[in-house]
């Protein structure tokens, strides 16, 4: 393929992009992939072409743009030899016409922009929640003594305990030390969340918001497979994820526990005010991973936002139920926004007199209202709010 026929690929996989983002459908790493399987004449030197150049326009462009076209041209504005590649030949893009539409540039759309600048997250700050994310990986200390682990590539140590940066797509996934179960693929934020907990040997300690168990596993490393480990989610495709990763971690004391939205507490009522440690991994807006999911900025909608916003409130207060006197419960959010941050735990305190908001000091990050921040333009990590609050 030509660069020029990879413009118009791009453009074209942009459109499906900009329309799934609109109606809530695949995201883009789905769409890439698909187009990939459907034209197999692109060879792996093209897919990687188009894919960089399908996410350089997303990351170009602040609001949704109105065509993949639009989102190319804005790319273009900062690169000429790529305007030039605009002159219909071959399977290229046609020439730029006088009067064409460019997509605006910009973090995100205006509103969040806005929500974004409230919560003290402007300039180089909002520009760096675009950057491409190293990768990050967690010795898995179960498995794995740091100090004996040969890897492939060293990686760069990091201020977080146990966890090392390789570049962006090294690909560690095919390394033996992956799939023996030495090491995991996780953000060094997202490690500091999981240090947070302080888990220890012999708690009984529920992840509350589980997914595929990734930090689940973090914290059946912390408890060194002793005590009572709850993975709890309301997704059982997502819960289901997390066996085959524990076997491969070796972490024995992760039980899983489907839960009914609305009615979390009926499957977990054997832990009620028993637990050491709840950790709510809330569901949230991502603010702090578009490093990872730039179109992300364009799905989300002021009442998606105050949907989470709402869960997240609810999640917190099954979470407090669980908690045993002496107790800790720690939230984390992926998000900058303080209604799903600081405010969110501002206003959980004000209701709960019983809990108190401990003072964390984390090796990355700042205080941010009665917890903790991430960025990635300061910390290198994705956002993050972490908060540890102690029960009476
Ligand atoms: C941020 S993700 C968790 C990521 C996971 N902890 C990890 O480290 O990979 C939030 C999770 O909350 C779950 N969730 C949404 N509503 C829930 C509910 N009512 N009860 C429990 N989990 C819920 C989602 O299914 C999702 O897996």
């Amino acid at each position: 393929m030509t660069p020029a026929a990879h413009i118009q690929a791009a453009i074209g996989i942009l459109d499906a992009v900009i329309a799934a983002a609109s109606g809530q459908g695949a995201p883009a790493d789905r769409i890439v992939a698909d187009w990939a399987r459907a034209n197999r004449y692109a060879g792996s030197k093209d897919r990687k072409a188009i894919r960089e150049l399908v996410y350089a326009a997303i990351r170009a462009c602040g609001p949704v743009p109105p065509s993949g076209r639009a989102a190319m041209l804005r790319l273009a504005t900062d690169f000429p030899d790529m305007r030039a590649l605009f002159d219909g030949a071959g399977y290229g893009p046609a020439p730029i016409g006088p009067d064409e539409q460019l997509a605006a540039s910009g973090v995100a759309p205006a509103w969040l922009e806005e929500r974004l600048a409230a919560a003290d997250v402007a300039g180089q700050a909002a520009r760096a929640l675009l950057d491409r994310a190293p990768l990050d990986i967690r010795i898995n200390t179960l498995k794995a003594d740091p100090a004996m682990l040969n890897l492939p590539q060293a990686g760069a140590p990091l201020p977080v305990a146990g966890a090392l940066r390789l570049s962006p797509g090294t690909p560690v996934e095919g390394w033996d030390a992956f799939k023996q179960g030495l090491i995991e693929v996780q953000d060094a934020g997202s490690q500091l969340a999981c240090q947070a907990v302080a888990a220890a040997p012999g708690e009984t300690v529920i992840d509350l918001c589980a997914g595929a168990g990734g930090k689940t596993l973090a914290l059946a490393a912390a408890m060194q497979n002793k005590g009572t480990l709850i993975a709890a989610d309301s997704d059982r495709r997502r819960l289901g994820q997390l066996a085959p990763r524990a076997e491969r971690a070796g972490a024995t004391i992760a039980h899983t526990v489907l839960l009914d939205p609305g009615q979390e507490l009926d499957a977990l009522a054997p832990w009620e005010n028993k637990a050491d440690a709840v950790l709510v991994d809330a569901p949230c807006s991502g603010t702090g991973t578009w490093r990872r999911n730039p179109e992300a900025r364009w799905r989300l909608t002021p009442r998606e936002l105050e949907r989470l916003v709402a869960l997240q409130a609810r999640l917190l207060d099954v979470a407090a139920q669980l908690v045993r006197p002496g107790g800790r419960l720690v939230y984390v959010t992926c998000s900058l926004l303080d209604e799903e941050g600081a405010g969110q735990v501002a206003r959980f305190l004000a209701a709960n007199p019983r809990f108190s908001a401990d003072p964390l000091d984390l090796p990355l990050g700042c205080p941010r209202g009665p917890g903790w921040r991430l960025q990635p333009g300061s910390d290198g990590t994705d956002g993050f709010f972490i908060a540890r609050l102690s029960a009476a």
